[in-house]
Protein backbone atom coordinates (compact mmCIF):
# COMPACT_ATOMS: atom_id res chain seq x y z
CA UNK A 1 0.00 0.00 0.00
CA UNK A 2 1.35 3.46 -0.85
CA UNK A 3 2.09 5.45 1.89
CA UNK A 4 1.31 9.21 1.62
CA UNK A 5 4.01 11.63 3.91
CA UNK A 6 2.35 13.17 6.37
CA UNK A 7 4.51 16.28 6.95
CA UNK A 8 4.28 18.65 10.14
CA UNK A 9 1.88 20.48 9.59
CA UNK A 10 3.90 24.02 10.23
CA UNK A 11 6.55 25.89 7.28
CA UNK A 12 8.90 28.29 8.13
CA UNK A 13 7.68 31.23 8.38
CA UNK A 14 4.66 29.86 10.72
CA UNK A 15 6.91 28.42 13.08
CA UNK A 16 9.02 31.76 13.37
CA UNK A 17 5.61 33.10 14.27
CA UNK A 18 5.33 30.47 17.27
CA UNK A 19 8.25 31.23 18.38
CA UNK A 20 8.25 34.45 18.05
CA UNK A 21 4.98 34.67 20.40
CA UNK A 22 7.26 32.95 22.95
CA UNK A 23 9.74 35.54 22.78
CA UNK A 24 12.04 32.24 21.24
CA UNK A 25 15.16 32.44 18.81
CA UNK A 26 15.08 30.27 16.01
CA UNK A 27 17.83 27.28 16.27
CA UNK A 28 18.51 26.16 12.70
CA UNK A 29 21.26 23.07 12.18
CA UNK A 30 22.45 22.50 9.21
CA UNK A 31 24.04 19.05 8.47
CA UNK A 32 24.56 17.56 4.80
CA UNK A 33 22.41 14.27 3.87
CA UNK A 34 24.66 11.34 3.39
CA UNK A 35 27.52 12.03 5.68
CA UNK A 36 28.64 9.43 6.79
CA UNK A 37 25.49 7.54 5.52
CA UNK A 38 22.22 8.47 4.94
CA UNK A 39 20.90 6.32 7.74
CA UNK A 40 23.32 8.34 10.12
CA UNK A 41 21.32 11.06 8.38
CA UNK A 42 17.76 9.89 9.21
CA UNK A 43 18.78 9.44 13.02
CA UNK A 44 20.41 12.70 13.20
CA UNK A 45 17.71 14.64 11.99
CA UNK A 46 15.39 12.60 14.64
CA UNK A 47 18.42 13.57 16.97
CA UNK A 48 18.58 17.17 16.18
CA UNK A 49 14.58 17.52 16.53
CA UNK A 50 14.50 15.94 19.69
CA UNK A 51 17.01 18.27 21.47
CA UNK A 52 15.20 21.56 20.35
CA UNK A 53 15.45 22.47 16.43
CA UNK A 54 13.16 24.44 14.94
CA UNK A 55 14.01 24.04 11.92
CA UNK A 56 16.59 21.86 10.16
CA UNK A 57 18.54 22.87 7.02
CA UNK A 58 19.50 19.15 5.07
CA UNK A 59 21.95 19.43 2.40
CA UNK A 60 21.73 18.05 -0.95
CA UNK A 61 25.74 16.80 -1.40
CA UNK A 62 27.28 18.72 -4.41
CA UNK A 63 30.51 17.98 -6.20
CA UNK A 64 30.96 21.91 -6.31
CA UNK A 65 30.29 23.24 -3.76
CA UNK A 66 31.68 26.76 -4.50
CA UNK A 67 30.50 28.27 -1.44
CA UNK A 68 31.63 26.07 1.36
CA UNK A 69 34.87 25.92 2.76
CA UNK A 70 36.92 22.63 3.62
CA UNK A 71 34.68 21.07 6.72
CA UNK A 72 31.13 20.87 4.79
CA UNK A 73 33.32 20.21 0.71
CA UNK A 74 34.71 17.30 2.74
CA UNK A 75 31.36 16.50 3.90
CA UNK A 76 29.43 16.67 0.67
CA UNK A 77 32.59 14.56 -1.15
CA UNK A 78 32.47 11.67 1.70
CA UNK A 79 28.00 11.59 0.72
CA UNK A 80 28.82 11.25 -2.78
CA UNK A 81 31.63 8.48 -2.35
CA UNK A 82 29.30 6.62 -0.64
CA UNK A 83 26.73 7.01 -3.43
CA UNK A 84 24.35 9.96 -2.15
CA UNK A 85 22.01 10.85 -4.85
CA UNK A 86 19.14 12.70 -4.56
CA UNK A 87 16.64 9.78 -5.14
CA UNK A 88 17.79 8.14 -1.95
CA UNK A 89 17.49 11.23 0.30
CA UNK A 90 14.06 12.01 -1.10
CA UNK A 91 13.64 8.07 -0.36
CA UNK A 92 15.01 8.70 3.40
CA UNK A 93 12.95 12.03 3.72
CA UNK A 94 9.52 10.33 3.33
CA UNK A 95 10.55 8.39 5.74
CA UNK A 96 11.89 10.24 8.37
CA UNK A 97 9.69 14.07 7.76
CA UNK A 98 6.27 11.88 9.20
CA UNK A 99 8.55 11.60 12.55
CA UNK A 100 9.91 15.00 13.12
CA UNK A 101 7.79 17.59 14.73
CA UNK A 102 10.02 20.82 12.75
CA UNK A 103 10.23 21.36 9.02
CA UNK A 104 12.79 20.49 6.83
CA UNK A 105 14.49 23.68 4.53
CA UNK A 106 16.51 21.21 2.19
CA UNK A 107 19.55 23.00 0.64
CA UNK A 108 20.71 23.11 -2.92
CA UNK A 109 23.05 24.40 -5.12
CA UNK A 110 21.45 25.16 -8.19
CA UNK A 111 22.38 22.99 -10.93
CA UNK A 112 21.30 19.25 -9.11
CA UNK A 113 17.44 21.48 -9.61
CA UNK A 114 18.15 22.03 -12.99
CA UNK A 115 19.36 18.72 -13.78
CA UNK A 116 16.14 17.35 -12.98
CA UNK A 117 14.42 20.51 -13.68
CA UNK A 118 12.91 22.56 -11.66
CA UNK A 119 8.95 21.90 -11.46
CA UNK A 120 10.16 18.14 -11.12
CA UNK A 121 12.39 19.07 -8.78
CA UNK A 122 10.00 21.31 -6.65
CA UNK A 123 7.26 18.90 -6.70
CA UNK A 124 9.33 15.78 -5.93
CA UNK A 125 10.66 17.45 -2.68
CA UNK A 126 6.85 19.30 -1.60
CA UNK A 127 5.74 15.01 -1.79
CA UNK A 128 8.51 14.36 0.45
CA UNK A 129 7.40 16.78 3.12
CA UNK A 130 10.23 19.40 2.76
CA UNK A 131 8.86 23.07 3.54
CA UNK A 132 11.69 24.99 2.56
CA UNK A 133 14.63 25.88 -0.44
CA UNK A 134 17.57 27.11 -0.23
CA UNK A 135 20.05 27.61 -3.15
CA UNK A 136 22.87 29.71 -2.11
CA UNK A 137 24.36 30.05 -5.99
CA UNK A 138 21.04 31.91 -7.79
CA UNK A 139 20.96 35.34 -8.35
CA UNK A 140 17.86 37.32 -7.46
CA UNK A 141 17.68 38.12 -11.29
CA UNK A 142 17.10 34.81 -12.07
CA UNK A 143 15.07 33.22 -9.10
CA UNK A 144 11.54 34.14 -11.02
CA UNK A 145 11.39 30.16 -12.25
CA UNK A 146 12.35 28.87 -8.79
CA UNK A 147 10.16 31.54 -7.14
CA UNK A 148 7.24 30.37 -9.39
CA UNK A 149 7.61 26.57 -8.77
CA UNK A 150 8.04 26.83 -5.20
CA UNK A 151 4.45 29.44 -4.60
CA UNK A 152 2.84 26.57 -6.77
CA UNK A 153 4.11 23.53 -3.97
CA UNK A 154 3.62 25.83 -1.39
CA UNK A 155 8.17 25.87 -0.69
CA UNK A 156 8.96 28.77 0.88
CA UNK A 157 12.20 29.85 -1.03
CA UNK A 158 14.70 31.39 1.59
CA UNK A 159 16.98 34.24 -0.21
CA UNK A 160 20.41 35.42 1.17
CA UNK A 161 21.75 38.59 1.72
CA UNK A 162 25.63 39.33 2.79
CA UNK A 163 27.06 42.09 4.48
CA UNK A 164 28.51 43.51 0.56
CA UNK A 165 25.31 43.00 -0.86
CA UNK A 166 24.30 46.98 -1.31
CA UNK A 167 21.12 48.40 0.43
CA UNK A 168 19.00 48.74 -2.63
CA UNK A 169 19.39 44.95 -3.62
CA UNK A 170 19.15 43.53 0.09
CA UNK A 171 15.54 45.45 -0.04
CA UNK A 172 14.56 43.68 -3.55
CA UNK A 173 16.08 40.14 -1.87
CA UNK A 174 14.12 40.77 1.72
CA UNK A 175 10.85 41.20 -0.25
CA UNK A 176 11.44 38.40 -2.64
CA UNK A 177 12.24 36.11 0.52
CA UNK A 178 9.85 33.27 1.78
CA UNK A 179 10.10 31.96 4.96
CA UNK A 180 12.98 33.65 6.39
CA UNK A 181 15.41 36.04 5.49
CA UNK A 182 19.13 34.27 5.45
CA UNK A 183 21.66 36.98 6.48
CA UNK A 184 25.12 35.42 5.38
CA UNK A 185 27.18 36.83 8.42
CA UNK A 186 30.67 37.43 6.72
CA UNK A 187 32.04 37.59 3.40
CA UNK A 188 33.68 34.13 1.85
CA UNK A 189 32.71 30.61 2.23
CA UNK A 190 30.83 28.64 5.57
CA UNK A 191 33.10 27.51 8.34
CA UNK A 192 33.50 27.88 11.74
CA UNK A 193 35.05 31.26 13.51
CA UNK A 194 36.48 32.12 16.40
CA UNK A 195 34.27 35.49 16.48
CA UNK A 196 31.30 37.15 14.88
CA UNK A 197 31.75 40.13 13.22
CA UNK A 198 29.74 42.94 15.39
CA UNK A 199 28.91 44.45 12.17
CA UNK A 200 26.00 41.89 12.01
CA UNK A 201 24.21 43.84 14.88
CA UNK A 202 24.32 46.54 11.94
CA UNK A 203 22.86 44.66 9.04
CA UNK A 204 20.68 43.15 11.58
CA UNK A 205 18.99 46.83 12.37
CA UNK A 206 18.49 47.53 8.39
CA UNK A 207 17.25 44.69 7.25
CA UNK A 208 14.76 45.36 9.66
CA UNK A 209 13.85 48.55 9.19
CA UNK A 210 13.17 46.94 5.51
CA UNK A 211 11.22 44.25 6.10
CA UNK A 212 8.80 42.65 9.32
CA UNK A 213 9.96 39.10 8.06
CA UNK A 214 12.15 36.75 10.21
CA UNK A 215 15.83 37.37 9.68
CA UNK A 216 18.24 34.59 10.62
CA UNK A 217 21.83 34.52 10.64
CA UNK A 218 24.18 32.14 9.43
CA UNK A 219 28.19 31.37 8.69
CA UNK A 220 30.53 30.60 11.18
CA UNK A 221 28.43 30.72 14.29
CA UNK A 222 29.92 27.41 16.06
CA UNK A 223 29.60 28.59 19.68
CA UNK A 224 27.05 29.14 22.39
CA UNK A 225 28.35 32.76 22.98
CA UNK A 226 28.13 33.33 19.14
CA UNK A 227 24.19 32.06 19.71
CA UNK A 228 23.82 33.95 22.35
CA UNK A 229 25.23 37.10 20.92
CA UNK A 230 23.33 36.82 17.74
CA UNK A 231 20.17 36.41 19.57
CA UNK A 232 20.88 39.43 21.70
CA UNK A 233 21.37 41.61 18.33
CA UNK A 234 17.90 40.70 17.52
CA UNK A 235 17.63 38.02 15.03
CA UNK A 236 14.78 35.69 14.79
CA UNK A 237 16.68 32.46 14.01
CA UNK A 238 20.46 31.28 14.55
CA UNK A 239 22.31 28.59 11.68
CA UNK A 240 24.63 26.46 12.56
CA UNK A 241 26.22 24.14 9.94
CA UNK A 242 29.99 23.05 9.76
CA UNK A 243 30.64 22.91 13.69
CA UNK A 244 27.50 19.90 13.37
CA UNK A 245 29.15 18.57 10.19
CA UNK A 246 32.05 18.78 11.45
CA UNK A 247 31.16 16.55 14.81
CA UNK A 248 29.59 14.24 12.29
CA UNK A 249 32.41 13.87 10.13
CA UNK A 250 35.19 13.50 12.98
CA UNK A 251 33.10 10.98 15.04
CA UNK A 252 35.31 7.41 15.04
CA UNK A 253 31.74 5.61 14.57
CA UNK A 254 28.32 7.07 13.59
CA UNK A 255 26.68 6.34 17.51
CA UNK A 256 29.21 8.46 18.67
CA UNK A 257 28.51 10.82 16.13
CA UNK A 258 25.18 11.09 16.94
CA UNK A 259 25.55 11.50 20.60
CA UNK A 260 28.62 14.27 20.48
CA UNK A 261 25.64 15.82 17.98
CA UNK A 262 22.87 15.62 20.83
CA UNK A 263 25.16 17.02 23.58
CA UNK A 264 26.15 20.05 21.07
CA UNK A 265 23.06 20.42 20.13
CA UNK A 266 21.96 20.99 23.94
CA UNK A 267 24.72 23.68 24.86
CA UNK A 268 23.57 25.65 21.62
CA UNK A 269 20.27 25.88 22.06
CA UNK A 270 20.77 26.07 26.12
CA UNK A 271 22.22 29.18 24.92
CA UNK A 272 19.05 30.68 23.38
CA UNK A 273 16.00 28.79 25.78
O1 LIG B 1 28.86 26.25 8.07
P1 LIG B 1 28.52 27.53 8.74
O2 LIG B 1 29.65 28.49 8.68
O3 LIG B 1 27.94 27.30 10.10
O4 LIG B 1 27.36 28.24 7.84
C1 LIG B 1 25.99 27.78 7.73
C2 LIG B 1 25.78 26.78 6.71
O5 LIG B 1 26.57 25.69 6.91
C3 LIG B 1 24.59 26.45 5.85
O6 LIG B 1 23.54 27.33 5.90
C4 LIG B 1 25.21 26.34 4.50
C5 LIG B 1 25.88 25.25 4.05
N1 LIG B 1 26.41 25.48 2.81
C6 LIG B 1 26.11 26.77 2.46
C7 LIG B 1 26.46 27.50 1.30
C8 LIG B 1 26.01 28.81 1.20
C9 LIG B 1 25.24 29.37 2.20
C10 LIG B 1 24.89 28.65 3.35
C11 LIG B 1 25.34 27.35 3.50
Amino acid sequence: MASMVVAPAVGLSETFTRLKQKGKVAFIPYITAGDPDLSTTAQALKVLDSCGSDIIELGVPYSDPLADGPVIQAAATRALAKGTNFNAIISMLKEVVPQLSCPIALFSYYNPILKRGVEKFMATIKDAGVHGLVVPDVPLEETGILRKEAVKNKIELVLLTTPTTPTDRMKAIVEASEGFVYLVSSVGVTGARSSISSRVQSLLQEIKKATDKPVAVGFGISKPEHVKQIAGWGADGVIVGSAMVKILGEAKSPEEGLMDLENFTKSLTAAIS
